[in-house]
Formats: C-alpha cells, sequence, structure tokens
C-alpha cells in the first residue's frame, strides 16, 4: 500500500459518534454483575495485569520486589493466579528476566524513546534492540504523536513497520497516548494504522499523560481490532494502560471488551489492563469476596 493510499483509507474511515460512544460506555459502566461472577472476574482481571513499573527511580531492588509480586501476588493465597507480565524500562529487563526465570511470566519493555516517542529512527530501534537482546517477550512501544498530529501518517506507519521487525520474535504493543490525540476520530485511524503496520496489539496511554485509559476510547480500539479481525482474519490485542486502580473500574472494562470485541478478547493473550497499582485492589476485594472482611490496603506489599 502506497503512502497516499494509506493516507485515503485512514482519513476514509467512517467518523466515530462521539456522543453514542459515550452513552454506550457510561451505559456499560452501569451494568451490575453477580457475585459469583465478580469472583471470575476479579482472577481474569489479575491474570491480564501488566504490572507496572515506569519511574526514573527504579532500582533492581524494586523491580525484583514487583517480580516477587507479579508471579506470587498473595503469598497467603496460592490460589490466586500470576499476573500475565512485568513492564519496566530496557535497562531493567535483565533483572526482571532473571527474576522470573521459570513462571511463564513475560517481560514487556518499553522502547523508542517511551515516554515522548521523540527520537531519530536509528536511536528507537536500537532502544528495542537492546531490550529484546536482554530478554524482553514484548515491546511496548510509543507513536511520535506530533508527527501523527501534523499529519505525517506515513512517518508514523513506517517507524512501526521498523520497530516490528527489530522486535523479532517479540510481541509488539503500539503505544498512542490518546490523551494527545484530541478526537476518537484520531483514535480510530491510528488504531488501523498500528494494524495495518503489524501491530500485535494497541495500548491507549504511557501513564504519563494526563487523561490516560477511558472506557470511551478503549471502546473505540476495542471496535477497531473486532473490525480488524472481520476483515482480515489477524487478531490484535488491546491495553488500556494509566489511571486504572480500582476492581471496579477493571470489571468495567471487562464488561466493554465482552460486549465490544466479543468474549474471544476475554483473555490474556489478547487483553491486558497495564498499571502499577490496580494489583492491590484487585487483592483486597479478592480477599473480601472469600472471607467477608476487608483487609485494608496495609495487609498486601506495596506494587
Ligand atoms: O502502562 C501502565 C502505566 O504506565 C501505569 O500507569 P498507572 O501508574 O497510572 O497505573
Amino acid at each position: 500500500m502506497s503512502g497516499s493510499e494509506l493516507r485515503a483509507f485512514l482519513l476514509g474511515l467512517p467518523g466515530v459518534d462521539q456522543v453514542g460512544v459515550e452513552e454506550r460506555a457510561a451505559r456499560l459502566a452501569s451494568r451490575s454483575i453477580k457475585t459469583s461472577a465478580k469472583a471470575e472476574a476479579i482472577d481474569l482481571a489479575i491474570s491480564m495485569v501488566d504490572l507496572t513499573t515506569l519511574e526514573g527511580a527504579d532500582t533492581p531492588g524494586k523491580v525484583r520486589a514487583l517480580c516477587a509480586k507479579a508471579a506470587h501476588p498473595d503469598p497467603s493465597d496460592p490460589g490466586v493466579p500470576k499476573v500475565a507480565a512485568v513492564c519496566v524500562y530496557p535497562d531493567l529487563v535483565g533483572v526482571a528476566v532473571e527474576a522470573l526465570e521459570g513462571t511463564g511470566i513475560v517481560v514487556a519493555s518499553v522502547a523508542t524513546s517511551f515516554p515522548s516517542g521523540r527520537a531519530p529512527l536509528e536511536a528507537k530501534l536500537a532502544d528495542t534492540r537492546a531490550a529484546v537482546a536482554a530478554g524482553a517477550g514484548e515491546i511496548d512501544m510509543v507513536i511520535d504523536r506530533g508527527a501523527f498530529l501534523a499529519g505525517d501518517l506515513v512517518k508514523v506507519f513506517e517507524e512501526i513497520v521498523a520497530v516490528r521487525r527489530a522486535c523479532g520474535p517479540a510481541h509488539l504493543k503500539v503505544i498512542f497516548e490518546t490523551g494527545e490525540l484530541v478526537t476518537l476520530d484520531n483514535v480510530r485511524r491510528v488504531s488501523w494504522l498500528a494494524m495495518r503496520a503489524g501491530a500485535d496489539f494497541i495500548k491507549t496511554s504511557t501513564g504519563k499523560v494526563a487523561p490516560a485509559a477511558t472506557l470511551p476510547v478503549t471502546l473505540v480500539m476495542l471496535e477497531a481490532v473486532r473490525d480488524f479481525h472481520a476483515a482480515t482474519g489477524r487478531r490484535v490485542g488491546v491495553k488500556p494502560a494509566g489511571g486504572i486502580r480500582t476492581t471496579k473500574d477493571a470489571i468495567k472494562y471487562l464488561v466493554l471488551v465482552n460486549e465490544t470485541a466479543g468474549a474471544d478478547w476475554l483473555s490474556p493473550e489478547w487483553f491486558r489492563l497495564g498499571a502499577s497499582s490496580l494489583l492491590n485492589d484487585l487483592l483486597m476485594q479478592r480477599r473480601k469476596l472469600s472471607t467477608g472482611v476487608y483487609s485494608g490496603p496495609d495487609y498486601f506489599s506495596l506494587d
């Protein structure tokens, strides 16, 4: 597909009915679920967490503690599932890989000059290759929002294609930073752009910009992966990330997945929740459901 064909295709996508999307997301978010379904939903949500630390002050010790928590979220209850992945900066991938050996938990790493995405392509590719060489099984790349907003869709497309190639066997998640993309039409366009460029997952946010993940944005992305699958037969995953902190919110996202993309997406293979502090709330609510007693935040180790 040439650059002009790509532009014509993306600009020709039907516009998003913003009011309709917001109403639908709000309606789905207000659904209540039965207590028995809630217990299942909590375990599913835990298994979908990309447990994340992306701070300038991250240390090997903090990453090792996070990895221990990822593998055994509640050491007093072996029935609690492990999380899907641990997400760290590229220089800490080696530490996480070693700490997670034998657990089956993937190490995901942000790359391509996270969180701004502003660097020459060669630097982005080197960033990606270094993370993969250190053992990352998933790369969370950020797009260049400036290029996208300036209308340079081809540049964004070609960077994703190049990073996809640099990933080799690692899966590629493409982060849009939807809080900077202004409209839901842009969210729909960038979703199709990333999927056509080879993204394995599309992800809302870095967690560094407000608003981060929202239900309406995620709904538009879920429609995109559903329609892309219908058109091409290739399934792409979705990862809302940033600002998801409560069990109540996590369950809203699961309802949205089920009602928009469908139950085929309700597995860690196709849906993730990127979060630094959600896991503790899921553990507290899980314990409350099984014992009737609310343990409080001090009971579980810090994320
Ligand atoms: O990818 C996940 C985010 O960076 C974490 O954001 P959060 O600290 O708001 O949960």
